[in-house]
């Protein structure tokens, strides 16, 4: 039941005075339930109503919302708080609102209806909203930055929060450019007080975030980054026979416990995923088109276990996860205590679990030193951050294949001393110190051996597409950050467009170790190229989708359908004008959008291919080439508005025909037919993301319409909806 907000006439007041404790505390058990504050809470909650900015350090699941929160309850008027992505801004908004706590977020996801309310409800003068969650790209947008000078001149901003501030520190392991706007905010909301909240600030950042943000004399508050209900360990891929049942025994072995599996790719997950699930453990890959259902599921805890890359999580509040593990070593010592901290959020007893491989390091200082070239343009800064990338890794090689207590080096990486004994035996070193020792020499001896024989197995598990130089993802890439683009992009897959951009290597388990060395010369030429060329390319131009990534798409699809055809036996395909299909299709719908978008489509359909069954399949392909298939595709169509390609193809009619016929008319069919109905009957179209988002707009600006009428009636606001995109 919704709790009407406690009165606030005893503790409001618009003047900057010192708020009592029992007032806060107060607030905080009616709203929250909770008997008093954590750690720095109170300080930071003071500080802040009494109009001073605020720098917070604490830990992960140390309750850092709270210090924005119950600011945003004490006085009337609005908290801003800048959120990275829009899942940690919905979960919250949520939250809140159950919590009867008037929240909102605006961003692109939302419909032109609900934003309109909630703009609405920020010009009316006297505003209901207490906590408005935007992200910083909607920040920097002109238009929202008069309107919070409005709201500012009307007296109803109180407090800007910015959450997960290391976001605005190159220096900081998840950088995001966006964040860098935000430096704008004082100078257009000069006296509105700033909090900048973080888990993960080396002194480096800390200095950065200061200074980036221009907070004047603000109050820096630190926790310790001690999480002392953690257990932390490491176990050796490379002395294990199977890393997959050695995962699955833990997770047994531990019951049906919730936890998060991180991978580098998500091919991984995928393949993990199926795996544990295999060996009867509730678990789910969380992939682009399940996310936000794999979500729901885990947080419900239908699921127990979801394996994900390192975009899920940050700020997800699951409070029961019992084991974090990293499937694959992360990039540094900062990002492995933000996910590993996503363990114990209730303060009990919880894992941290690292598989650590040889190979797993090859690659990743791969990535990292290719990643720097591509973040930066000046030689210079290029430099530094490549130096600084692989030294931030070396602490995570040093965690893993160094002797000692692992808390103590968690802890001294962040400047953080702390004397062994309390660690009380809560990590594998210390608690079987001769074990671990043990290993490591059998590591040693494992290293050395592979380099003796020359077989270094860098690459060799990845199955990440990389063509031409070209990477393929499935989401949005971040170098479109700085785009036209008004709205947010924070849902992407977050932080890791440098790994999953780079992480690819068209190298098979089968290559030998000669065509490894020639690939990795091949590209590291590339590399240097790019880097030159690169300065030359003006942002138009990088967007753009060549002859020859057409090509390259096409020939993937052609590999895939002959993989399929492999996987499934007899395929009756025409295989090249199939692969010419499926490339025009996503050329059709994305070739205007950019390259991102194009290849986010390429690499579903793809994926698509490689888990059809062939009914599937030849559904798929009768269904838009008139059998007998040919190839006479016209190569280069318009792109054309997919919901209305979708909807007014002559080859619809026909399934909606034959859909209506299962069952009463089914004789009169050929067996493909009769197939292709019976399929007709289980399997929609497959929606890319957009028609997905239109539809669901569509649905949601008229919700008298099904979705199975004809779009026609809108079909204009549909074609605006493109536009925008
Ligand atoms: N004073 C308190 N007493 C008890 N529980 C609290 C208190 N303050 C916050 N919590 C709870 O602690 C949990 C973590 O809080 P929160 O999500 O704010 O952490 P955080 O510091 O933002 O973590 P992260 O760095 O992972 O985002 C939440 O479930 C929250 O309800
Ligand atoms: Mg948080």
């Amino acid at each position: 039941m919704k709790k009407s907000p406690l009165p606030l006439q005893n503790i409001c007041g618009n003047e900057k005075k010192i708020i009592g404790k029992e007032a806060l505390v107060k607030l905080l058990r009616w709203h929250f339930g909770f008997s008093d504050f954590r750690g720095k809470q109170l300080e930071a909650i003071q500080a802040v109503l009494s109009g001073r900015d605020c720098f917070c350090l604490m830990p992960t699941g140390g309750g850092k919302s709270m210090c924005y929160q119950i600011p945003a309850l004490a006085k009337p008027g609005i908290v801003l708080v800048v959120s990275p992505l829009i899942a940690l801004m919905e979960n919250q908004v949520m939250a809140l609102k159950e919590k009867g706590i008037a929240a909102e977020f605006l961003s692109s996801t939302q419909t032109s209806h609900v934003k309109n309310k909630i703009h609405e409800d920020l010009d009316s003068g006297k505003p209901s909203t207490r906590l408005l969650y935007v992200t910083p790209e909607l920040i920097a947008t002109p238009g929202f930055t008069s309107k919070l000078t409005r709201i500012h001149a009307r007296g109803s901003l109180k407090l800007i929060a910015i959450d997960e501030a290391h976001c605005i520190s190159t220096w900081g392991h998840d950088f995001r450019p966006s964040y860098r706007k935000l430096s704008s905010m004082r100078s257009c909301l000069p006296d509105v007080p700033i909090l900048a909240l973080t888990a993960t600030a080396v002194p480096k950042v800390q200095k950065d975030v200061i200074d980036s943000l221009c907070l004047q004399d603000p109050l820096v508050l630190k926790s310790s980054f001690n999480r002392p209900n953690i257990y932390y360990e490491v176990r050796y891929k490379d002395l294990l026979d199977d890393a997959y049942a050695d995962l699955s025994f833990v997770l047994k072995s531990s019951g049906d416990v919730c936890a998060i599996i991180y991978c580098l790719e998500r091919t991984t997950c995928d393949v993990l995923s199926a795996h544990l699930s295999k060996n009867g453990i509730s678990c789910a890959g969380l992939n682009n088109k399940l996310r936000s259902s794999v979500l729901d599921d885990w947080m419900s805890s239908k699921i127990q276990v979801v394996v994900a890359t390192v975009a899920f999580g940050m700020g997800i509040d699951r409070k029961d996860v019992r084991i974090v593990c990293h499937f694959n070593v992360p990039k540094s010592m900062e990002a492995f205590y933000q996910e590993s901290g996503r363990a114990g959020r209730d303060q009990l007893p919880c894992r941290s679990l690292l598989y650590y491989g040889v190979d797993d390091r090859k690659k990743m200082e791969f990535i990292l030193r290719s990643a720097a070239s591509k973040q930066s343009e000046s030689s210079s800064s290029q430099d530094r951050l490549s130096k600084k990338s692989i030294s931030d890794f070396n602490q995570m090689v040093e965690y893993c294949e160094g002797s000692g207590c692992r808390r103590k080096k968690i802890l001294e990486s962040f400047g953080e001393q702390m004397s062994a004994s309390l660690c009380k035996k809560s990590c594998d070193a210390c608690k079987h110190p001769n074990l671990v020792a043990k290993y490591l020499e059998e590591l040693l001896t494992v290293c050395t051996s592979h380099q003796r024989n020359g077989s270094s197995r860098i690459f060799i598990s990845s199955s990440t597409d990389m063509t031409h130089g070209e990477q393929f993802s499935e989401f949005w890439n971040h170098d479109d950050e700085g785009g036209t683009s008004e709205e947010d992009i924070s849902d992407s897959d977050d932080g890791t467009e440098i790994v999953r951009s780079l992480a690819g290597s068209k190298l098979s388990r089968k290559s030998g170790v000669k065509d490894k060395i020639e690939f990795l010369q091949h590209a590291e030429e590339n590399y240097y190229r790019n880097k030159n060329s690169d300065k030359q390319v003006n942002k138009l131009d990088k967007n753009a989708i060549s002859e020859t990534m057409r090509e390259s798409s096409r020939q993937r699809f052609l590999n895939a359908l002959k993989e399929a055809q492999q996987r499934l036996g007899t395929l009756s395909i025409e295989f090249e004008a199939s692969a010419v299909f499926f490339e025009n299709q996503c050329y059709k719908k994305y070739g205007k959008s950019g390259k991102s978008f194009y290849y986010s489509q390429v690499a579903s359909t793809l994926r698509w291919i490689k888990m059809a069954n062939s009914c599937e399949l030849t559904d798929r392909l009768l269904s838009v080439i008139p059998a007998p298939l040919e190839n006479t595709l016209p190569k280069e169509e318009p792109p054309k508005e997919p919901s209305l390609l979708l909807q007014n193809h002559p080859m619809k009619a026909t399934d909606v025909e034959l859909h209506s016929n299962v069952g009463t008319e089914t004789t009169m069919c050929s067996p493909l037919q009769t197939q292709k109905a019976s399929l007709s009957a289980r399997l929609p179209a497959i929606p890319s993301f957009s028609e997905f988002v239109n539809r669901k707009k569509t649905k949601n600006n008229n919700p008298g319409m099904s979705e199975n009428q004809s779009p026609h009636s809108s079909k204009k606001s549909s074609e605006k909806r493109m536009r925008l995109q």
